[in-house]
């Protein structure tokens, strides 16, 4: 367990490791779980995986929020561009590729990506997962859901909330310019790139999720915590049936 739980730290929060040591309402592994279940190895999971999906442009300020999600509702972080970046660091076969497509503004392919998210689910010991920044298009949106329909006895295809950070452009440009980190796509020419594959290919995502019922649309200016005021009800509201 605590070999699992070691792995996780270059790509999660520390906030996140201390809660998932921490937390012992375990969540066995998908996959493994299941397989193992399949084969009369292990009990079922106790608790039913929640998922939400966290969207928005670049420098909308997902990273931020999910932050205090996971702080204040006890969530799982798994930022995709986290994850990417983290090929990069290692150096894995992906990793070259991946830094060129961030670079360039780009997507991922999606078999890349949702192996990623799937490994750290697979790892992780909690059921409430908050996957920010994904899925940034179509086809990522129906690779996932391919995974979780394999899964589907135990949690159906869709997500369970899907969170859309709208946010003015200038206002994205103007963060994205200020953050600081040494983001190899924290430049003014990678950003309009950037905003140009968020309007043609991650809005008509938005759209379908609006469609099914499932999108919380946050006025994403003003403070952070003014912007939070929005995020907690939404979470407060399934807080009694998700645990
Ligand atoms: N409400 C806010 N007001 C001002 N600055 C903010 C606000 N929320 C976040 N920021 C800052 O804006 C920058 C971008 O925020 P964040 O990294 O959370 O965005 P993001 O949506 O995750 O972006 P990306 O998609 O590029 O990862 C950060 O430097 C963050 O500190
Ligand atoms: N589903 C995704 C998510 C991200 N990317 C690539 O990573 C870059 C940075 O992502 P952030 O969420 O940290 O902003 C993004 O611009 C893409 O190049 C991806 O391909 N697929
Ligand atoms: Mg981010």
């Amino acid at each position: 367990m605590w070999r699992r739980v070691a792995s996780l730290s270059s790509s999660v929060s520390s906030s996140f490791l201390a809660q998932t040591a921490s937390r012992l309402n375990t969540w066995e592994s998908l996959t493994t779980g299941i397989a193992q279940q399949a084969k009369g190895v292990i009990a079922p999971k106790e608790k039913t995986p929640f998922i939400t999906f966290v969207l928005g442009g670049p420098g909308s300020g997902k990273g931020t929020q999910c932050i205090k999600i996971v702080e204040t509702f006890g969530f799982a972080h798994l930022s995709a561009g986290d994850l990417l970046r983290r090929e990069i660091a290692s150096k894995s076969a992906d990793g070259a590729m991946i830094l060129n497509t961030i670079k360039e503004g780009k997507i991922v392919p999606s078999q890349v990506t949702v192996k990623l998210i799937q490994k750290e689910m697979e790892l992780s010991y909690n059921h409430k997962f908050l996957i920010d920044g994904f899925p940034r298009t179509e086809e990522n949106r129906v690779s996932f859901e391919r995974i979780l329909s394999e899964w589907q006895s135990q949690i159906g295809v869709e997500p369970n909330v899907v969170l859309f950070f709208d946010c003015p452009e200038e206002e994205m440009v103007k963060r994205v310019l200020n953050r600081n980190e040494g983001r190899v796509d924290d430049n003014l020419e990678t950003i309009k790139k950037r905003l140009t594959v968020f309007q043609a290919l991650s809005l008509p995502v938005i759209n379908y999720y609006s469609e099914k019922g499932k999108l919380y649309t946050i006025k994403a200016i003003g403070t952070e915590d003014e912007i939070f005021e929005q995020v907690r009800p939404i979470f407060a509201a399934f807080e009694q049936t998700v645990g």
